[in-house]
């Protein structure tokens, strides 16, 4: 059967729910829609566990900890740092870290769950219907893949992640560009990278592979971690380059050039109107390889999203229950959900995740037995389809537009969540807003001779609770989680005074804070 198929035909599986990708959001989906009874398939084209396990969180973060851990003990007098990394034990770690991209693991995970995996690329053919064309490995190439149709009873949760945008730059795309796949999944550290963009991927991308030892140049359009707090992008664009880093911004790419040894040439043009500072450095950049770094896209191209009226290539928009949008006369009885990077909303896994167990819950509780034994949404109702439900209630992911953490794993780590100074004043509070170095801490003396660093609250005045913050500094990804604790619960300041940081830890900022504050 091809996807010319029509969706009234016969299905060959039925299951309570599909679930469109196994990455960490769609595992999440699947487990928790699967605890009040219903019967869920987990279709995945790839690897279970998806982009995040094998090559973008677990292996960036592996790749990059040992550079940390070199550069905080050359701060600790006493403890003897050598000069170079071991990239060979550095990269087995790596590969130890991925299982040697075997998914086999997190199956058996799966399988305990009580899910059904289905392998193959998932395609929806109407409402509730899914094909599902497997690659078989062995098969004649002349035999046509193998389809399955997957009908569901009850819901279908798409959670297909999303795919690397190449920009439309002359020569680029037959420059045999790395992504982070490439990047994250190296085995030959390239003598110079050149890499384009300055966001996430492009900073920590920047200081992995200038620790494994390559010449690394950073071509950014604006500056680094444009949507973060200025000082913070500013602080990484000033450590990077310490450490060797040619970080050039206010750059465009124009065109990549072959070069007859293998190599490549960059042409850089100025990326915007002279804003008064400095002229960016315009001359051409050679290196053997480049990464290309500038954002992603919600995968959506190849899902058959319109045959139930969506476009393709679009992320798919979701009220707060995590159903999605713009279904029209195709909505039914509210199908069809969403989760994680697909979604357009935020791109982090633990905010996917958090997604994925919303869209689980409510699909759980509002097409299974709510009270089923050990079932999480016992005694809580989901809204009608469509309504609003309840703000920070079990089906609501509330959280998504208020309190989103994330880390940046440069050196020094951006930590943040919530609202940036410049987001909360767009949004019409009035706030006020504290710093403090974390140099003059006890904690962070102790720490590190030469520890640098800074942490910022933004506080809405009106109402006197936090709204945002960050920090920026060694380990600055363990202060976040008390943060992100004062935003979601709202804790009046005069009463997050009583939350004593212990001493001589670096959390003693939020004292300090507090009386930047005036409390
Ligand atoms: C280099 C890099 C580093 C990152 N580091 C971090 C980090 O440190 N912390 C963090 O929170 N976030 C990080 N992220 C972001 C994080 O990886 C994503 O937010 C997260 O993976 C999203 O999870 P997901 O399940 O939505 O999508 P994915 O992880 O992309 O999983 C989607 C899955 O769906 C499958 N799939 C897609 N289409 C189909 C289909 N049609 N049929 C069947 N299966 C399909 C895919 O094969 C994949 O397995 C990083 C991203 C990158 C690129
Ligand atoms: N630690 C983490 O949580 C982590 C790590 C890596 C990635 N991620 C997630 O993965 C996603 C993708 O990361 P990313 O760094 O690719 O995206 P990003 O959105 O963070 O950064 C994209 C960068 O590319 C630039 N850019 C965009 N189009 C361009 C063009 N045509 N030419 C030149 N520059 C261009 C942008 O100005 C920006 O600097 C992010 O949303 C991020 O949340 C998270």
């Amino acid at each position: 059967m091809t996807s010319d198929a029509q969706p009234e035909a016969t299905p060959d599986e039925t299951y309570d729910v599909i679930v469109i990708g196994g990455g960490p959001v769609g595992e999440n989906a699947a487990d928790r829609a699967s605890r009040t009874g219903l019967s869920v398939a987990l279709v995945e084209a790839e690897l279970v566990g998806g982009e995040c396990s094998y090559w973008a969180c677990m292996p960036s973060k592996t790749l990059l900890r040992p550079g940390a851990v070199r550069a905080e003990a050359r701060g600790v007098p006493g403890v003897t740092v050598g000069d170079d990394l071991d990239v060979a034990a550095v990269l087995a770690r790596r590969d130890q870290m991925v299982s040697d991209w075997d998914d086999s693991g997190q199956v058996s995970w799966v399988e305990g769950a009580g899910l059904t995996l289905v392998r193959g690329l998932g395609r929806i053919v109407g409402p509730r219907l899914v094909e599902v064309v497997a690659e078989e490995p062995d098969a004649d190439p002349d035999d046509l893949p193998r389809t399955r149709r997957l009908a569901a009873r009850h819901a279908v949760i798409v959670a297909t992640g999303s795919v690397p945008v190449l920009p439309d730059v002359r020569g680029l795309a037959d420059a045999n560009p790395w992504t982070s796949r490439e990047a994250t999944a190296v085995e030959d550290v390239p003598e110079s990278l050149a890499i384009v963009g300055g966001g996430v991927v492009a900073t920590e991308m920047a200081v992995a592979f200038a620790d494994l030892g390559a010449r690394v140049t950073v071509l950014s359009r604006g500056s680094l971690l444009g949507r973060t707090e200025p000082w913070a992008g500013e602080a990484v664009a000033a450590s990077l380059r310490e450490l060797g880093v040619d970080v050039r911004l206010g750059v465009a790419t124009e065109a990549v050039e072959p070069l007859p040894d293998g190599g490549v040439r960059l042409v850089l043009a100025a990326a915007g109107p002279e804003d008064g500072g400095d002229a960016p450095d315009l001359s051409p950049v050679t290196v053997e390889r480049v990464l290309v770094a500038t954002g992603r896209v919600p995968r959506t191209q190849d899902l058959g999203v319109d045959s139930v009226g969506l476009a393709p290539g679009r992320a798919l928009e979701v009220d707060d229950t995590m159903l999605v949008q713009g279904l029209g006369s195709q909505a039914g009885t509210g199908w069809l959900y969403a989760a994680g990077d697909v979604t357009g909303r935020v791109a982090t896994t633990h905010q996917g995740k958090y997604q994925g167990r919303v869209a689980g819950d409510v699909v759980a509780a509002r097409f299974g037995d709510p009270d089923a034994d050990g079932a999480p949404t016992a005694g809580e109702r989901p809204p009608a389809v469509g309504a609003r439900p309840e703000p920070w209630s079990r089906f609501a992911a509330t959280a998504d537009a208020v309190a989103s953490p994330q880390v940046v794993f440069t050196r020094p780590e951006v930590a943040a969540v919530g609202h940036t100074e410049a987001s909360a004043r767009d949004a019409g509070l009035d706030v006020r807003v504290v710093r403090y170095d974390l140099a003059n801490v006890a904690g962070s003396s102790v720490r590190s001779a030469d520890y640098a660093g800074s942490a910022q609250l933004v506080v809405d005045a009106a109402r006197e609770v936090v709204v945002g913050a960050t920090f920026v500094g060694p380990d600055a990804a363990e202060m976040l989680h008390a943060a992100t604790i004062a935003v979601v619960s709202e804790v009046p300041l005069r009463r997050l005074w009583h939350a004593v940081p212990s001493y001589p830890t670096v959390s003693e900022v939020w004292l300090r804070l507090l009386e930047e504050y005036g409390l």
